[in-house]
């Protein structure tokens, strides 16, 4: 049986299903020959490790009680050390056990970090993990999307790391592009939908819905990033584009975008607290764009925040669209990328499907995990 020992760092939506998923597909992995150990979980506070992390993870049973305890709010910390069996590291002791554990099991047995969190702080431990010899697996999009010195160092073992997830979720999107690369395919553009959020927001408020509804319930269906303004305000869908625009070559930083807000300055998160925004400033964008929507309707036209890769400049924002063209048809959470190279010049590559959710995130987050394994014995 093949052992991936992982550290699950992130326990929020998507960290918890995936635990879940790890959780209920054991005997299905057990057929596969592969068993995932998971030898420690963290919060943005504390860490929870297994004691002995050479021989032993945390069980299912302590696993399904950190999925618990998290879905009521609280803090790993409050975690008992169950009889010996685990170890609790808070603030800056967590970090160091977290390197300390790399730095034993990354050139022996081999670990993974998966990166659950939605922080741009998990920078430093993923770049001393890739020096120890570690994996990484990534939902996180921000590590990806920080200064490309940073991001040159992460992608250094390209074996070593998998981040399917961080554009349109489960989608298998990275894969394709990847396979196109490596074909020699050179791909020249890229446009899509890449926001299960703003997909979702765009396609509701059509049928009559205020803005503000529309986004409370994508936040509900775990659509959303914690805090809703790094959809809204077009920051999530740049971090997609230039995660592509980088696998794609493209030498660019996060301030080389052209990116579209739906919120005014003045409701950033460094002028509005959080509560404050989804309490009042939400709502009072509702007329704005209901506006924009009827004058995009009587045109036979609907909104759709586009993202556009072309070569190495990229722009994401708000378009009108025909309805009946690929992206104006787009419902609910769907994505959409239409991926031009020399093998699809004419007629795009099309990807589709739901862009956002903690289970099919999670999901693709198993499944990059599942993708390594041949590093481990
Ligand atoms: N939901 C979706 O559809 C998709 C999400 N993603 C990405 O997945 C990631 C997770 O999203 P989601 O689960 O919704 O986010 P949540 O806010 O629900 O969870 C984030 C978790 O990360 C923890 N955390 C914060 N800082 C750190 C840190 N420095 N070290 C370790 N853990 C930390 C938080 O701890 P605490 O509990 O203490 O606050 C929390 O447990 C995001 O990066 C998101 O962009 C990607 C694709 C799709
Ligand atoms: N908030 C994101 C989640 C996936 O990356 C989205 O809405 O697409």
């Amino acid at each position: 049986m093949k052992t991936i020992p992982l550290i699950l760092m992130g326990c929020g939506g998507v960290g918890r299903q995936l635990i879940q998923h790890i959780v209920s597909c054991r005997s299905l992995h057990a057929k596969q020959g592969v068993l995932l150990r998971v030898v420690g979980v963290c919060d943005s506070k504390s860490v929870v490790v297994a004691s002995d992390v050479f021989t032993r993870g945390l069980d299912d049973a302590f696993l399904t009680e950190i999925c618990r305890v998290k879905s009521s709010g609280s803090s790993l910390s409050i975690l008992g050390s169950k009889g010996g069996e685990c170890q609790i590291f808070s603030n800056l002791e967590s970090v160091k056990k977290v390197v300390d554990i790399a730095s034993h099991l990354g050139r022996t047995t081999g670990l993974t970090f998966v990166d659950c969190s939605a922080s741009s702080e998990t920078i430093e431990i993923l770049n001393q993990a890739v020096d120890l010899g570690c994996c990484i697996v990534l939902a996180n999009k921000k590590p990806l999307t920080s200064p490309m010195e940073d991001y040159e160092k992460l992608v250094s073992h390209p074996r070593h790391i998998r981040h399917e997830s961080t554009v349109g979720a489960g989608l298998p999107v990275i894969t394709s592009l990847n396979r196109l690369l490596a074909s020699g395919d050179p791909v020249h553009r890229i446009i899509g939908s890449l926001s299960g959020t703003l997909g979702y927001v765009m396609s509701e408020v059509e049928d009559g819905k205020p803005f503000s509804q529309v986004v409370t319930e994508a936040k509900c269906l775990g659509y959303t990033e914690p805090d809703p303004r790094d959809d809204l305000g077009g920051m999530d869908v740049a971090r997609k584009a230039l995660i592509l625009a980088r696998l794609l070559g493209a030498r660019l930083n996060l301030d080389d975008i052209k990116v579209e807000s739906l919120y005014p300055a003045e409701m950033g998160p460094d002028k509005m607290s959080l509560e404050d925004f989804l309490s009042s400033g939400l709502s009072s964008l509702d007329e704005g764009i209901d506006e924009r929507v009827k004058v995009a309707s009587s045109k036979g036209n609907v909104l759709r925040y586009v993202c556009v890769i072309d070569g190495s400049r990229c722009h994401v924002g708000i378009q009108e669209l025909p309805k009946d063209s690929p992206l104006g048809r787009l419902k609910g959470s769907d994505n959409v990328l239409e991926v031009y190279s020399r093998c699809y010049s004419k007629q795009p590559l099309v990807i589709q499907g739901a862009g956002a959710g903690n289970d099919t995130t999670a999901a693709g987050v198993l499944a990059d995990i599942l993708d390594i394994q041949d590093l481990f014995s």
